[in-house]
């Protein structure tokens, strides 16, 4: 069985996409994210205080895997930890029957401040779960044999609602052709690299190694290219108190794109405008990576494609433009 399941922005900056996922036998509101492979949710098992303004899963002790624990930390400090139930997950009608559902018994004051998100479902490749004593499958890799292609294909879009798509690919998301490489699957994220990077009309030649992440909301590159893309940005400045680049909100924004198995994907302008900040100037969507060594290629660059990942014998990732 094949399905689709809305990704709708959770706020006005798209600081992050929702997707309904029905866990047991609630619906919760889940942020898919390919930078990581939990699936974990609110849990009745929680303190009520916690749970204020959140949908939760109400867990059944009979279906608990007895001894199994998790607990996960994120790249932005965001984590949290639980036990562990093995209960019916449905997403955009692909049902899996004995899914390892995570459920909270603590969590971050990110997650537990922000009332529209319910969990995380885990999109990156089982090799990352948290849960001991044995390690769980995404729900990718618990549904892939019933699909008719061994594949999710990502659509989130500038303020508006997109979609994950699961076994198939939808033409009526994408124009042209669809570009493939193959995948660097072996740290356990969906892995790519570029040959060059481009600010507005002007290309230059560098390797630029990084991660599709729909869990991080900005992309994040090497710090001389962030430099020379705020260059290009009249009055735009790196303010540490407001944690990055930050320019006049009436700025132009130059496109910026990396060149992915020889092919410019275009990051336009205006998405890099972010948000405006209490400041009263704007955020910028790229901002450095601290020299963590590879970028992290979040919603700022995956909202203007429709961006396949396939688990074939050879992993790969497909770009097409929305
Ligand atoms: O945690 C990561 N992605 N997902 C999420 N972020 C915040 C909540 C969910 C992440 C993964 C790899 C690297 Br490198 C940096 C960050």
């Amino acid at each position: 069985t094949n399905g689709s399941a809305p990704a709708v922005p959770s706020d006005q900056y798209d600081s992050l996409y929702l997707s309904p996922v029905t866990v047991g036998s609630s619906t919760l509101h889940l942020d898919f994210d390919t930078g990581s492979s939990d699936l974990w949710v609110f849990s009745s098992l929680q303190a009520q205080s916690s749970l204020v303004g959140h949908d939760y899963y109400m867990v059944d002790p009979a279906k608990e895997k007895q001894g199994y624990t998790w607990k996960i930390s994120y790249g932005d400090g965001s984590g949290a930890s639980g036990k562990v139930y093995a209960d019916k997950v449905v997403v955009g009608g692909v049902t899996a029957t004995a899914q390892a559902v995570e459920a909270a018994t603590a969590v971050s004051a990110q997650f537990t401040q922000d009332v529209d998100t319910d969990g995380l479902l885990g999109l990156a490749m089982s090799t990352l779960n948290t849960v001991k004593p044995q390690q769980q499958k995404t729900f990718f890799d618990t549904v892939l044999k019933q699909l008719a292609q061994p594949l999710f294909a990502v659509d989130l879009k500038y303020h508006a609602a997109g979609s994950y798509d699961f076994g198939f690919i939808d033409k009526s998301k994408y124009t042209g052709a669809i570009n493939y490489v193959n995948a660097d699957t072996s740290k356990g994220w969906w892995g790519v690299s570029a040959t060059a990077y481009s600010i507005g009309n002007a290309s230059t030649s560098a390797t630029v190694s990084g991660i599709l992440d729909t869990g991080t909301t900005l992309l994040y590159v090497d710090t001389p290219i962030v430099k020379a893309y705020y260059a290009k940005v009249k009055g735009s400045k790196m303010d540490n108190t407001q944690g990055g680049y930050v320019f006049p909100c009436s700025a132009t924004l130059p496109d910026f794109s990396l060149t992915i198995g020889g092919v410019k994907q275009i990051v336009p302008g205006k998405h890099i405008n972010y948000s405006p900040t209490s400041a009263g100037n704007c955020f910028g969507g790229i901002q450095t990576n601290d020299g963590i060594g590879f970028s992290i290629l979040g919603d700022i660059f995956l909202k203007s494609k429709y961006v396949i990942h396939e688990m074939g014998s050879t992993p790969r990732i497909g770009f097409a433009q929305q």
